[in-house]
């Protein structure tokens, strides 16, 4: 099969086979060997924080003083719910999210690189569509991702 983001077209013209990426809608001839660049993707996360995160506070908690590695078990422990389809990952991000994205079931909206702490692009651009990252640092916090487009 192709790469992600690409697809096979035939130039009415030639007859020949062509490649058109699906983000940038560029065309080649070359049959591509690597996923196409999305350029911009749509991310969920669910982000919690510790003492030491660069913004100790949130609309849960005026304080957050939870140390790092029991916020990673807390969010180990939304994860594996998510993985065992007890809980949907926007109804635990809506309720246990450290983000205001958490009143949009942890909706970053569309993103390019560039955006976010480079932990955070890093992993998120590495997700196929509906995947579920494992927990990722970053200044803010711990966070799990789901990337959505
Ligand atoms: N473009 C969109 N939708 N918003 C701008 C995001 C700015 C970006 N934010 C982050 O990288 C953190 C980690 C990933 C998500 C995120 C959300 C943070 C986490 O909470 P905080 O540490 O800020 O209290 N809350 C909002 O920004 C940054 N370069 O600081």
């Amino acid at each position: 099969p192709l790469p992600e983001g690409w697809e096979m077209r035939t130039s009415r013209s030639t007859g020949m086979t062509y490649f058109l990426n699906m983000y940038t809608k560029k065309s080649q001839w070359e049959r591509p060997e690597a996923p196409a660049d999305p350029g911009e993707i749509r991310c969920s996360h669910l982000l919690v924080k510790h003492a030491d995160s660069r913004r100790p506070s949130s609309w849960r908690e005026e304080n957050i003083t939870r140390t790092k590695e029991e916020a990673l078990e807390l969010l180990k422990g939304y994860r594996k719910q998510i993985v065992a389809n007890d809980a949907s990952f926007s109804d635990l991000a809506s309720k246990y999210s450290d983000c205001s994205s958490a009143k949009r079931g942890g909706d970053l909206g569309l993103f390019g690189r560039g955006q976010m702490q480079a932990p955070f692009e890093e992993e998120a651009f590495k997700l196929k569509i509906g995947q579920l990252s494992r927990p990722v640092e970053t200044d803010s916090g711990v966070h799990i991702i789901v990337r959505t487009a």
